[in-house]
């Protein structure tokens, strides 16, 4: 048997076994437990700069709190690989994301070490504050709680309204802010400046070493004497206060910054800071993608990047099958340049993800007239509507799923102004090995039911072109485009644009037995499904209805007159999208056909490839043919 080069890591699988050793030898952990993540990920791609950059910040933490008794709050959650690993999981991590596997994630239902299901950012605080304020009012003093978030996440609403109301509730909460200069892509605007001002300043700085001396001092006197630490340690947080620091400004109390990258200092610090009640933040300064050189330097690549050598770095690529259809967000990417070239009122909005949607292009392009304006889609979208209330048009791109947190502003701050924003929903459908925070499920149904908004979802590329082009004529208002994760099927997409008519979809193919209604990318697998049944001589007929809102209803009232049977497709929630709509023509209009809907049943869909999921769901290719072979055998006698 080859003998194991993670002599200490081996030895532990809980929180218990790490905190049997010795404090000497946490450096060693943190080099075994760095490794494994690398060995584990190069092989099973996953979230990879962010855990790295977060190990000895994860040994420290485990090695001091009493999880899962204390409970420890993960914002994001990509960052939780070593968490993982650490708390039970070593020996399925690398099931990690994949089909019936962990979760990528942390989740309260997968480990009683993930105190919080994550995925979408910024939570952790208020999470965090909620678990605090329950243990107060349970009279659990001696429990501790901690959130770690990340800079980029640091510059969510969501996060401040979560500090606010922790410095005004003062219970025993600690903040660690990871700060590694970087979300995805760089981080942007005030907070990133403020941080970094902060970190190199030379007057705060030695402020801040006052207050660690003091700390130490802390450490060893006697109750008696902590009276006089307080009167102390107050004059000295007016100092800081005099410095502007915006989180003593909000009532915590802020120490810092720290390397993040010394565990044994970190053990220090974390214990000395458990001795300090109410509302505090930690300020830790770590690299992102620390200890695997390409990930120090290419940051945002290493983010997510796909399968590699685990020595060299080096990117194992897919087998080359000839030329590849390209991404939906690159068709996006490069037709919101060739928009703008044509319309001086376009402008791009990407709430920090320029790289995932490929904003990246107009930002290269024209940079002046693209934004990226941080964890913040609430923000976006409003930011979009006050762009628009001017003349503006915004091409405001974002994941359906992060989309959610931003419905209010869809409603109030740009279909109630009648405006003309294009939401470009990315991510539009299940995404595959993200699972269920990340998939982008519930937007044509949660869309549906806002006046003055025009939904579309294309077909395949060609058709976001043109979707694209048509937002952007005179006078469309509010106009939602969605489209999928991942590659569509034409290679030739970039041809002459052509306005798609809005509230028109499109016959595909005419048939006697069965009609199939699908909307966006998914009618693809419909294809495959009637081209397979065609060979058996079996007649469907195939409608893209294009547009969910309005709906075609001169297509309808053609569908409805001659079918019986009708299958609707969506890569959506079946509760509120295309199904429904149908449902509701159908009775409106007192037709009796059967109509039986394929998308995403009421229930979390947990991770997998895309095709694993669709199948799970009972819409790729295979479950349509069997749909359809069930509702003709039922009906057709
Ligand atoms: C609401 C929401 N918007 C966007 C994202 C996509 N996202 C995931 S991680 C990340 C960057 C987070 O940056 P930071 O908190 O600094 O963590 P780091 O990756 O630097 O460790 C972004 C934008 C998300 N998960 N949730
Ligand atoms: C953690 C997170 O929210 C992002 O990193 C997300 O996983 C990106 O998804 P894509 O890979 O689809 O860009
Ligand atoms: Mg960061």
């Amino acid at each position: 048997m080859a003998q194991s080069d993670k002599k200490l890591l081996d030895q532990i699988n809980y929180p218990e076994d790490l905190k049997k050793i010795s404090e000497d030898d946490l450096i060693q952990v943190c080099s075994e437990l760095r490794q494994e993540i690398i060995e584990q990920v190069s092989n099973n791609p996953g979230h990879f700069g962010a855990s790295l950059g977060v190990v000895e910040l994860t040994v420290a933490l485990h090695y001091v709190m009493n999880t899962p008794y204390d409970n420890l709050v993960w914002d994001v959650g990509h960052q939780a690989y070593g968490h993982k690993i650490l708390t039970g999981r070593k020996d399925v991590f690398h099931t990690n994301r994949q089909f019936k596997g962990i979760s990528g994630f942390p989740n309260r239902q997968e480990s009683e070490y993930d105190s919080f299901t994550v995925g979408h950012s910024s939570t952790s605080i208020s999470a965090a504050l909620g678990m605090a304020v329950a243990a107060q009012l349970k009279g659990e003093t001696d429990r501790k709680t901690v959130a770690v978030i990340g800079d980029g996440s640091m510059t969510a609403g969501l996060a401040f309204e979560g500090l606010n109301n922790a410095a005004g509730n003062n219970a025993d909460l600690l903040v660690i802010l990871n700060d590694n200069n970087m979300a995805i892509d760089p981080n942007t605007g005030g907070l990133n400046n403020y941080l970094l001002d902060i970190t190199t300043s030379q007057t705060y700085n030695k402020v801040k070493n006052d207050v660690w001396r003091l700390l130490g001092k802390f450490n060893r006197i006697n109750p008696n004497t902590q009276k006089l630490f307080q009167k102390v340690e107050n004059g000295v947080k007016t100092i800081l206060l005099k410095q502007s620091n915006l989180f003593e400004a909000l009532n915590f109390r802020y120490f810092g910054p720290v390397d993040g990258h010394d565990v044994n200092h970190l053990v220090k610090v974390l214990s000395d800071l458990q001795k300090i009640p109410g509302p505090k933040i930690l300020h830790c300064i770590t690299k992102k993608g620390k200890g695997f050189k390409q990930a120090e330097i290419d940051q945002t690549y290493w983010h997510a990047p796909g399968k590699f050598d685990k020595e060299t770095g080096e990117i194992i690529q897919s087998k080359d099958n000839g030329p590849q259809a390209p991404k939906f967000q690159d068709v996006f990417g490069e037709t919101l340049v060739d928009l703008a070239k044509m319309n001086d009122k376009i402008v791009g909005i990407t709430p920090a993800m320029p790289t995932g949607s490929s904003m990246n292009k107009l930002m290269e392009a024209m940079p002046e007239r693209a934004f990226d304006v941080g964890i913040a889609e609430q923000h976006a979208v409003t930011f979009s509507g006050g762009l628009a209330a001017q003349g503006k048009i915004p091409f405001c791109a974002i994941y359906s799923s992060f989309m959610q947190r931003a419905y209010d502003q869809v409603i109030h701050d740009v279909a109630l102004q009648d405006v003309n924003v294009v939401f470009c929903l990315d991510r539009g459908g299940l995404v595959g090995a993200d699972g269920a925070t990340h998939h982008g499920v519930y937007d044509l149904a949660f869309m549906r039911c806002v006046p003055n908004l025009t939904i579309a979802a294309p077909l395949n590329e060609i058709e976001l072109r043109n979707l694209m082009y048509t937002a952007q004529q005179e006078n469309m208002g509010a106009f939602s485009i969605r489209y999928p994760r991942g590659r569509g099927r034409i290679i030739d997409w970039k041809q002459e644009f052509e306005i798609l008519p809005v509230g028109k979809g499109q016959k595909l193919k005419d048939g006697d037995d069965l009609a199939i209604l699908s909307i966006g990318a998914i009618g693809t697998e419909a294809i495959d499904a009637i081209e397979e049944l065609e060979k058996e001589g079996m007649s469907i007929a195939h409608y893209d209805m294009r547009y969910l809102k309005p709906l075609d209803e001169e297509l309808l009232h053609e569908v409805f007159s001659k079918h019986n049977n009708i299958i609707t497709l969506e890569d959506g929630c079946i509760v509120g999208g295309l199904g429904s709509a149908v449902l509701e023509f159908m009775s409106d209009n007192g037709y009796q056909s059967r109509i039986t809907r394929l998308g995403v049943p009421d229930k979390w869909v947990e991770q997998g490839t895309q095709q694993e999921l669709y199948k799970e769901c009972g819409y790729d290719k295979e479950g349509i043919i069997a749909t359809i072979n069930k509702v003709l055998a039922k009906h057709t006698s």
